[in-house]
């Protein structure tokens, strides 16, 4: 039997409501029920459906999902390049929903870094590598560098990135990995406080796509970039400490790795954990895979105990 709350709970409650702080507010990246909804020819998609995601500063993190899920609107979202129908978004203190068109121009030179799948699409192919990178801060005024600095500067991300030697190279004159290795370069070029990357790995084999990953983690690394790559590449899912599925339009599960050193032997292995998301009106999906495994469907039957709640398929009709 639940007991009823007295006034005095009530009231501590609504304290504690107040002073509790504003969701996503120690995040880079926050996004609060967020909706794009497409129409075309009359017939409205539904392509994010109410997402929650929170970015921290710093992390690496991976995107997954099945084709269709909303990966790529999220991306495009995040990216200053479209505009969510509601909810909210805010990146690096940007309201993505409230930016006019001059801001939103700032916001995609200075503030956010973009590395597409296609490797044509990232860098001009009449500009030498070298060019490709110093471009962007030409554009942006580049706070006070003067061109010299900025030669260097482009120098610098490309020998970090290990494709110095293509300095002088056309994006012809370079493999799909090391065009890719130029193109985290460039998104590189004005500090962004955010990289995002959508199938940066789609169009490479295996082994390059490794090299494309350590190129991120490089970058993460050394300048403290907070990174968000969307993959389809389990190997690449695999190496990052938290991935983040998405459902229809909704983040779903998240994994989330972390080093534990064994006391007996003293080895360093990776443990991960699948979580999954439970919004504030306390809502929460469990995974298909689960669900299915132990048929469970319309109804479950709960029981809250001391640590855990229990979920168990409906058993109604036995009882
Ligand atoms: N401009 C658009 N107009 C109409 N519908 C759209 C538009 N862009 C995306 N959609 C629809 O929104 C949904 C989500 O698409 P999105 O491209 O975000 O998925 P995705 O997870 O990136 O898929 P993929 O892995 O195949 O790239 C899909 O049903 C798609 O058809």
């Amino acid at each position: 039997m639940t007991t009823q709350p007295t006034l005095a709970d009530l009231a501590r409650r609504a304290t504690a409501d107040r002073t509790r702080p504003v969701y996503g507010h120690d995040a880079l990246i926050s996004c609060d029920r967020l909706v794009r909804i497409f129409s075309a020819d009359g017939v409205e998609v539904q392509a994010l459906q109410g997402l929650d995601l929170l970015v921290r500063e710093g992390e690496l993190m991976a995107l997954v999902g099945a084709s269709g899920s909303g990966k790529s609107t999220l991306m495009n979202i995040l990216a200053g390049l479209d505009t969510p129908t509601a909810g909210a978004a805010r990146v690096a203190d940007h309201d993505l929903l409230a930016m006019t068109a001059k801001d939103r121009l700032r916001y995609r030179r200075e503030v956010v870094g973009f590395v597409w799948q296609q490797t044509s699409r990232n860098l001009l192919p009449y500009l030498t590598a070298a060019q490709n990178v110093a471009l962007p801060m030409q554009l942006s005024g580049a706070r006070g560098r003067g061109r010299r600095a900025k030669a260097e500067r482009a120098l610098e991300l490309l020998e970090m990135l290990d494709v110095g030697d293509c300095r002088d190279r056309r994006p012809h004159q370079m493999s799909g990995g090391q065009q890719q290795r130029v193109a985290i370069a460039v998104a590189l070029a004005n500090d962004p406080a955010v990289l995002l990357a959508d199938e940066p790995t789609g169009e490479l084999d295996s082994h390059t796509g490794e090299q494309i990953f350590a190129a991120f983690r490089t970058a993460n690394e050394q300048l403290g970039t907070t990174i968000v790559i969307v993959t389809h590449d389990q190997a690449v899912a695999g190496e990052v400490r938290r991935t983040v599925a998405i459902r229809d339009g909704r983040t779903s599960t998240e994994v989330l790795r972390r080093s534990e050193v064994d006391a007996a032997t003293g080895d360093e292995r990776l443990v991960s954990r699948e979580y999954a998301m439970l919004d504030r009106a306390g809502r929460l999906q469990l995974p298909a895979e689960y669900t299915q495994a132990l048929g469970m469907r319309d109804r479950v039957a709960l029981e809250l105990e001391q640590d855990h709640i229990a979920v168990w398929p409906d058993d109604s009709a036995d009882g």
